[in-house]
């Protein structure tokens, strides 16, 4: 057992998908996985450990933001010795480019974040993905005839703001869209020598404010969530 995560040594896979959402991580065990175990619940962050077409894995949230998935990210790779992290999460187009439950597969995050500089000392604004697991992806998509879109994105602290123009950072890095996360997991990944990718389902249009429902976000990214389920048991 680690800090924030309750499972016993050994009852992680070596591959971990990882929402940000708990209900979504339950979602996906109990329509996807068998012989599935839940083996933490600690603080409501639920982790399921099972197979998926004979493989083992492991479906555990992360929470939201970085801080969040900071601290589980690290846990997972260092006290139960995951290789790899696909985040399956959700995120809002920054123009009408996109469409709702379109999914992106992410090149690289920037952020304005500290995180990985007071963490590692990795100052770079903009972390690649991390290990082959992207081009996995890719291929896999490729190979059940699914369109991903291979972009950047804007990792955030900030999910509500006044101004409505796209923030200076995602313009000079040409983000596509925001979400909250994948700046650090990359940044844990890159610093421990791991591997890790981010699959993001289109879940608001921001110019336009359509959106997705509450309930939608658990449930209906069935194209994200097979892609990734698909790409982890070739990892
Ligand atoms: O759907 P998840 O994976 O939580 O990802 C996105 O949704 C949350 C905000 O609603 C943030 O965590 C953001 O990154
Ligand atoms: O971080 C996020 C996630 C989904 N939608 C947004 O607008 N921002």
């Amino acid at each position: 057992m680690s800090v924030h995560i309750a499972a016993a040594k050994g009852q992680i896979a070596k591959t971990v998908l990882q929402p940000g959402d708990p209900l979504r991580a339950k979602f996906i065990a109990d329509n996807y996985l068998d012989s599935v175990k839940l083996v933490s619940q600690t603080r409501n962050i639920f982790y399921y450990t099972g197979t998926y077409k004979g493989n083992e894995i492991t479906i555990g949230a992360s929470g939201m933001g970085i801080p969040s998935i900071g601290i589980y990210s690290y846990e997972l790779y260092t006290e139960y010795g995951v290789d790899t992290i696909i985040r399956i999460g959700t995120c809002g187009a920054y123009s009408t480019d996109l469409n709702l439950f379109d999914v992106i597969n992410v090149e690289n995050a920037a952020s304005e974040s500290t995180y990985a500089k007071y963490a590692w000392g990795i100052e770079e604004e903009l972390i690649p993905h991390q290990g082959n697991i992207f081009e996995s992806i890719n291929q896999t998509a490729a190979g059940l005839g699914k369109t991903v879109i291979e972009s950047n994105i804007h990792t955030s602290d900030i999910f509500y703001r006044k101004d409505a123009a796209v923030p200076a950072i995602a313009q000079k890095h040409k983000c596509l869209a925001v979400e909250m996360e994948a700046f650090a997991l990359f940044a844990n990944a890159k610093y421990l020598g791991k591997s890790a990718a981010t699959l993001l389902t289109v879940s608001d249009i921001i110019p336009t404010r359509e959106q997705i429902s509450s309930d939608e976000r658990e449930k209906a990214l069935r194209v994200m969530i097979e892609l990734a389920l698909e790409s982890a048991v070739k990892a």
